[in-house]
């Protein structure tokens, strides 16, 4: 009301004197400049009052430049001093629905392909899984009462696992492929983390180092892609309509579908259709192998740490699957040492600190906090782990937090190492019974010992995109063996 009937002034007074009329639109401007200005501070201010608690940090770049590269760390400690809901201002993005799409599609092959915990087809994905088991037992013991380093045999079996679930691939553990492939992974990995602040600032991609590494995360994948281009060619060339094989089959029929339908122009919102399917199995690859190999490293560090846990989960499968077959998942429910040690080693790792950055659509009310639509919300799962009010006495390693009082599993809905919501993990089924069935026959076959002179490894992690051990060696020290186990060594030895 105020800004119109000051218009109006103006246009009379402009018709009668052109050269003040000029000063006098000058002087407009700044007025309306202020009151412009003093109108968004107070927005902004009622804004942050309603935000939950959190730091100011500085013009521009907010709390970013505070973080450092211990994120999670600096955010355990803004939990620590504000509460559980915190705000600091970083940025905004928004999801679409060609996640949803994809996620959904995914979903339902992976569960397809045995990824589940019903029916039949859960069978399917165990004997993936225990093909990979299998292997890597008689090739750990041929190095068996040696120091090892575990790490490059875990890598290679558990990306076979999620290859063969993608595209029907298997890798062995010399082959130059494999191993460029796993630098390349690696080295994304650890450039994505260096340039993390693009996504709440996205000028600053033009600083010349941030350049740079955009260049080389762009010349790995354009690699890492023509890889699955050959991949996907062989696919097509083979392609059976009766027998999808794997992801990659199953994209192919979904595109053979769409375009039958004529809607192909449809699908993926029109998106090149060979792009987002390599863009795809480039994230499942990577989300589901560095995952499984650094918790079942953790599993080990925290073995060598705690001999007795150790000795108490090879009791516990002694007693229940005896020394003449490896663990089956159908075992899990009467194993609860060993499933509340791996859970326990989960939890105090948090291998994943901070899930995927979440975003409202709309202003969201919690506890009395606005939350406005289009803002980051983090999900701080090691701050969660760590709370001293959810746990007793969090820092120590103890299984059997997980046990209720008649000796069963109990998880806590506060046990979120796969997240929350609607962007909770899409391969939880699947890194559960890789988990169980890799540690449960290690721990089988093997006992896990320092070697002389090796330190005890420690427990502060290397921070990329999950938390993972400092390098360390083992000694594996073989079990006494019956029938299926005994044939498997024999095979190692010939
Ligand atoms: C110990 C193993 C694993 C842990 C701790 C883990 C943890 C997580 C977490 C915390 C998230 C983010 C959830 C959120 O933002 O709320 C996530 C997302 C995801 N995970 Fe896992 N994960 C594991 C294994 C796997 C495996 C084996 C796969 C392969 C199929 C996988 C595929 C994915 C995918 C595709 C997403 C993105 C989901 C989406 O954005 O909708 N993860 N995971």
């Amino acid at each position: 009301m105020f800004i119109d009937s000051y218009i109006v002034g103006l246009m009379r007074k402009e018709f009668f004197d052109p050269l003040n009329a000029r000063k006098t639109l000058l002087v407009f401007c700044c007025a309306l400049s202020c009151v412009l200005f003093v109108q968004y501070i107070f927005r902004l201010l009622s804004q942050i009052k309603k935000l939950p608690p959190g730091p100011w940090g500085v013009p521009i770049f907010g709390y970013l430049t505070f973080i450092g590269h211990e994120k999670h760390t600096q955010y355990m400690k803004l939990a620590k001093k504000y509460g559980a809901l915190f705000s600091a201002k970083l940025g905004a993005q928004l999801t679409g629905p060609l996640w949803k799409d994809q996620r959904r599609f995914l979903h339902e092959k992976l569960r397809n392909f045995g990824m589940t915990v019903l029916g039949n087809k859960k069978h399917l994905m165990e004997n993936r899984i225990m093909t990979e088991v299998t292997e890597l037992l008689v090739t750990l013991s041929s190095v068996e009462n040696k120091s090892t380093d575990l790490s490059r045999y875990l890598s290679v079996s558990v990306s076979n696992v999620i290859c063969n679930i993608i595209m029907s691939v298997r890798f062995s553990i010399e082959d130059p492929k494999f191993k460029r492939f796993n630098w390349l992974i690696e080295e994304g990995m650890r450039l994505f983390g260096e340039i993390h602040t693009i996504d709440y600032i996205p000028q600053i991609q033009y600083l010349p180092g941030n350049i740079n590494a955009k260049n080389k995360i762009a010349k790995n994948r354009e690699e890492m892609f023509d890889f699955y281009r050959e991949i996907i060619e062989e696919h097509k060339r083979t392609f059976n309509n009766n027998n999808i094989r794997d992801i990659v089959d199953a994209y192919l029929a979904e595109i053979e579908k769409a375009q039958a339908e004529g809607r192909d122009g449809e699908l993926f919102e029109g998106k090149d259709h060979e792009i987002q399917m390599m863009q795809v199995i480039a994230d499942l690859f990577s989300a589901g192998m560095e995952t499984i190999k650094t918790t079942l490293l953790w599993l080990n560090v925290f073995m060598l740490r705690h001999p007795d846990a150790m000795q108490r989960v090879q009791d516990e499968l002694d007693q229940v699957v005896g020394r003449n077959r490896l663990p089956k998942i159908e075992d899990v429910p009467y194993l609860p040492i060993t499933e509340t040690t791996i859970l326990e080693v989960m939890r105090i790792s948090s291998i994943v600190p901070l899930a995927t950055t979440h975003s409202p659509k709309s202003d969201v009310v919690i506890n009395g906090y606005t939350i406005p639509a289009g803002s980051y919300v983090v999900p701080l799962i090691n701050s969660v782990h760590m709370d001293p009010n959810l746990w007793d006495k969090p820092e120590q390693f103890n299984p059997s937090r997980f046990l209720d009082a008649e000796g069963k599993v109990h998880k806590p809905d506060y046990f979120i190492p796969f997240g929350v919501g609607r962007r909770r993990c899409l391969g939880d089924v699947l890194a559960r019974m890789e988990l169980f069935l890799f540690f449960s026959s290690i721990m089988h076959t093997f006992t896990i010992e320092l070697p002389e002179d090796e330190p005890m490894p420690g427990l502060k992690g290397i921070i990329g995109v999950t938390i993972s051990p400092q390098a360390f060696r083992v000694n594996l020290r073989p079990r006494p063996l019956h029938t299926e186990l005994a044939n498997m060594h024999t095979m190692a030895v010939c």
